[in-house]
């Protein structure tokens, strides 16, 4: 059986875990360096990366964390987890926070504001459609998410989430950032890069299972014989949930 880590310091680990066994692949939570030696692939999940951080510090799992990103294993970063694995961070508290790093962008955290502006939309992500039909759009949950703000030469752009121009969004940013997010009205949300993905939305907090079939795929765990919508599990069924029902992850 498959074994996919899932990083299991704070947030949504257990639901990632979750969507991996409705696919019938086992999650293994990674709290110790030495844990993350008995997986080839590995999820950070969202949370609060600072918190996230201080508690990866604290058990001394960052060398083996940038090491394992540097060995080219699969790794897929959601929400805090983007912010994780970002190169460069904007927007973080006081005295930063420590960073894995390997994926060339820059991400700035809270972009499109507090927790009472968090959001759901509805995503175009070609690389999710399938030739067999299914779903257009994916269902993004944005929890004080982050957004991209440039990515390097390497990295592939998989979604973008539209903003509307007037809003307040990006405010402890530079004046020049808000000027280039106002010309393009729309930010970078999920990007791949080799071996990494990265979404600054949740799926494991959809029923959707297709960004968990796609990450298994490329991390070489599923074979693109058993890929087609019906056996990954997708189904079209969407859910409606009120913002007080989204996790804090503050
Ligand atoms: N949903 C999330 O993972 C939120 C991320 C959080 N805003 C942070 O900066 O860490």
């Amino acid at each position: 059986m498959t074994i996919v880590g899932v990083l299991a310091l704070q947030g949504s680990f257990n639901e990632h875990i979750a969507a991996l066994r409705r696919l019938g692949v086992k999650g293994v939570e990674i709290r110790k360096p030495e844990q993350l030696l008995n997986v080839a692939s590995l999820i950070i999940p969202g949370g609060e990366s600072t918190t996230m951080a201080k508690l990866a510090e604290l058990h001394n799992l960052f060398p083996a964390l940038r090491e394992f990103v540097k060995m080219g294993k699969p790794v897929w970063g959601t929400c805090a987890g983007l912010i994780f694995l970002a190169n460069k961070a904007t927007g973080q508290k006081t005295g930063g926070q420590g960073l894995v790093g390997g994926l060339d962008c820059t991400v700035h955290r809270n972009f499109f504001g507090s927790q009472l502006q968090s959001f759901e939309s509805e995503l175009s992500i070609p690389e999710l459609v399938s030739s067999e039909g299914g779903p257009e759009t994916f269902r993004g949950v944005f929890i004080r998410a982050p957004a991209i703000l440039d990515v390097g030469p390497e990295v592939q752009v998989l979604a973008h989430c539209p903003v509307s121009s007037n809003s307040n969004l990006h405010s402890s940013s530079s004046g020049e950032g808000k000027k280039e997010k106002d010309a393009e009205s729309k930010v970078i949300v999920a990007v791949r890069q080799g071996n990494l993905l990265a979404t600054a939305f949740h799926p494991e907090l959809t029923s959707d299972n297709r960004w968990h079939s796609y990450f298994l795929k490329m991390a070489g765990d599923v074979e693109e014989s058993s890929s087609s919508l019906e056996s990954i599990g997708v189904n079209n069924s969407r859910f409606e949930r009120s913002k007080s029902d989204l996790p804090i992850f503050i």
